[in-house]
């Protein structure tokens, strides 16, 4: 059976991420965070734009207070005073000085400024009691970017402090990649909506709504197309529907060898390519993983009915795809961690097993704790409040308290 890695490797193979030119939006500033940026950015405009204080004090000519002290101190006339946002009056002359205050503009003249707690005011003079060093707390133009350079990268997801770099470049609009569109639905006869009432072997389908939410927390769009039941025409028709509408499609649900699962047979007879049909893990082994000749860049994730092991399947696939996908210059690599588990963790061995729990900072280092109750992919109940996944690779039986494992933070 085919390793999770191998089967990470074939998938992040057939994503085909969005165009550049294509697959792009322009917006508003103020609606880009979480964004993914499809153009480098450079401004015109150098950082500092000008030369410019650091300090409440005074800005003066090095040469005039080089050798201050409190008992010598340097006398200096002060010919003006500059506040932030505006334009100095004056240059600065041999025994003069300006008031200043922190980012206003240096007046010509002046190189150095003298903050205002090694200074004594008298009048219209100023003592200046401490020997400076040259150009101390001059903010110089074109110190932290110089205009014209590159100044953000395309395929960088905007945070915050991207988002005040672009404001600060005064660029109130912006090209971002389109968000992906993934198509979501569940299939199973047993299936019904957290609305309708339950009847004797009724379930309700909870993996829309939990696949739903991962894929808006990855940054996709997700076209919620809700339950088939397990029927051959029913299932090609919204099979169809979806890959004409989507960039992934996610199925939850048959995939298994049962009689009523349908999904793989459904994709053959639209001519899929089938890529993967099985993965050595636990939970998630029946996933199947397609394309299509018709519509190339559209990849169907046929995600195991489980509620454990869809979501567990997502982690691990499905949301590096979305992420590849979206343009993010970092593509879809997952990253773990290595932190040490505080329980003891079991596997069979056969499989790659992924164990639901808590990742807590304890002392400030992280620790994992499996999470209490039945690791059956079934139960979904212990799976609230979770954040991470261990993973034991295939051979490993068992972690011991206190050993290290590799876990995936979500
Ligand atoms: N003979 C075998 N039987 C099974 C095997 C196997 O290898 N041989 N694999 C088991 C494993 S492992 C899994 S995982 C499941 C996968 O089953 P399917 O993908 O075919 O899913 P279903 O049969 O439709 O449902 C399985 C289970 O999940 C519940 N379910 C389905 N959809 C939802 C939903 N949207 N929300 C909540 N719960 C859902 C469903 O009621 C079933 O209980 O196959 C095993 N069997
Ligand atoms: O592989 Mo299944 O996902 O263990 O229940
Ligand atoms: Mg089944």
């Amino acid at each position: 059976m085919l390793s999770v890695k191998d089967a990470e490797a074939i998938i992040l193979n057939l994503v085909q991420p969005l165009n550049e030119q294509r697959d792009t939006e322009i917006i508003d500033l103020w609606a880009a965070s979480d964004r993914i940026l499809a153009t480098p950015v450079t401004s015109s405009l150098d950082f500092p734009h000008w030369d410019n204080s650091a300090m409440d004090g005074y800005a003066v000519r090095y040469e005039d207070v080089q050798h201050s002290s409190s008992a010598q101190p340097t006398i200096l006339e002060v010919v003006e005073a500059i506040p932030a946002g505006y334009q100095p009056q004056s240059t600065i002359q041999p025994g003069q000085a300006a008031r200043i205050f922190t980012g206003a503009v240096m007046p010509a003249g002046a190189d150095t400024v003298i903050m205002q707690e090694k200074t004594h005011k008298e009048e219209n003079r100023v003592l200046i009691l401490d020997a400076p060093q040259p150009r101390q707390f001059v903010r110089h133009k074109a110190a932290f970017y110089q205009a014209g350079t590159q100044l953000l990268l395309p395929g960088i997801k905007l945070n915050a402090q991207n988002i005040a770099v672009l404001a600060a470049a005064q660029c109130p609009q912006l090209s971002v990649y389109r968000r992906p569109r993934v198509a979501i639905f569940s299939t199973g006869d047993e299936l019904v909506t957290a609305e309708q009432p339950l009847q004797l072997g009724q379930i309700v389908d909870s993996n829309q709504y939990a696949l739903a939410t991962l894929v808006k927390n990855s940054g996709a769009e997700p076209l919620l197309l809700g339950i088939v039941k397990d029927d051959p025409v029913a299932l090609q028709q919204v099979i169809t529907y979806a890959i004409a509408n989507a960039d992934i499609v996610i199925s939850s649900g048959g995939v298994s060898v049962g009689d009523y699962d349908y999904v793989d047979k459904i994709l053959e007879s639209l001519e899929a390519k089938i890529h993967i049909r099985a993965v050595a893990m636990k939970p998630g082994k029946p996933l199947t993983v397609a394309n299509f000749p018709t519509h190339n860049s559209v990849l169907y994730f046929g995600l195991p009915g489980n509620p454990g092991s869809a979501l567990v399947t997502f982690w691990r696939f499905v949301q590096p795809t979305i992420k590849k996908l979206s343009g993010l210059a970092e593509g879809g690599k997952l990253e773990f961690l290595r932190v040490r588990s505080h329980d003891e963790l079991r596997s069979n061995g056969k499989f790659e097993t992924y164990i639901w729990g808590c990742l807590h900072l304890i002392d400030g280092v992280y620790e994992f704790y499996q999470a209490s109750g039945s690791h059956s992919s079934g139960n979904l109940i212990n799976l609230a409040q979770t954040n991470a996944l261990a993973v034991l690779p295939v051979g490993k039986v068992l972690i011991s308290p206190g050993e290290e494992v590799l876990v995936l933070f979500f």
